[in-house]
């Protein structure tokens, strides 16, 4: 975290930090409630809506073309198809804790968020990004193990983002970063950074995507500073740590 901006402090500048419905959490499988009406998650991703990767000093985000519906997720807990916007990672300096979600207060070493929103109800993400059905994340933990095929297209492009800059990435289709099983638990919640918007319905996989240690290392040696900075500030544990759950309920598919 950069000095003096973590997390402890964003409520000064970002006082729904303290809201009723911010994100991560603690999900508790065992404290879920499995509701029989809630449908599968539907994923229809277009082969090549992707379009440039930028370390943005506080992640690395992989932008789509949102301009229509090619990108969608719908289904499970979404009355509307939500639109794909970026996906981005969040990850720690080593292995076993990185991600924003906990599992019965267990982390795991990253969590990759896909950012959607309801261009059926908003005009522009930036107005969804405000309400409190506006926005979709799909969140997926990732586990070390072994090399994950596909990922290393996008660690790969890593080295040409080091410092705070953007590079193009075409036809990265993000449905091979998906695990076997889609089960999901689902919450309402709010973006992890600020502004932290209480906009987002969480749709958080359960099963993991293994990827392997020597992949997510080439996160970890991204920087949170500009090329131009001499301070060389590595950009790890990015990640907000859960908070109170204040009385929601969380849905499970399982
Ligand atoms: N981490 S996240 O997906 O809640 C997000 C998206 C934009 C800002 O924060
Ligand atoms: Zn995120």
């Amino acid at each position: 975290r950069l000095w003096g901006s973590g997390p402890s402090v964003w409520h000064k500048n970002y006082p729904v930090a303290q809201g009723n419905r911010q994100s991560p959490i603690d999900i508790v499988p065992h404290q879920a409630l499995h509701d029989p009406s809630l449908g599968p998650v539907v994923l229809n991703y277009d082969q090549c809506t992707s379009m440039n990767i930028t370390n943005n000093g506080h992640s690395v985000v992989v932008q789509f073309d949102d301009s229509d519906d090619r990108s969608v997720i719908q289904g499970g807990p979404l009355d509307n198809p939500y639109r794909l916007k970026q996906f981005h990672f969040h990850w720690g300096e080593k292995g076993c804790h990185g991600s924003e979600h906990t599992v019965a207060g267990n982390s795991y070493a990253s969590e990759l968020h896909l950012v959607h929103w309801n261009a059926v109800k908003y005009k522009t993400f930036g107005e969804a990004a405000t309400a409190p059905d506006g926005l979709a994340v799909l969140g997926i933990f990732l586990e070390t193990g072994d090399d994950h095929r596909w990922l290393h297209v996008i660690t790969d492009a890593l080295y040409m983002v080091k410092f705070k800059v953007s590079t193009t990435v075409n036809c990265f289709n993000p449905k091979c970063l998906l695990p076997s099983s889609l089960h999901y638990w689902t919450y309402l919640g709010s973006l992890t950074t600020p502004p932290l918007h209480e906009s987002v319905i969480w749709i958080v996989l359960r099963e993991p995507i293994i990827v392997s240690e020597k992949q997510l290392g080439k996160f970890r040696m991204l920087l949170f500073t500009g090329e131009e900075e001499d301070q060389r500030i590595r950009m790890e544990n990015n990640f907000r740590p859960p908070q109170p759950l204040k009385g929601r309920k969380v849905r499970s598919s399982i």
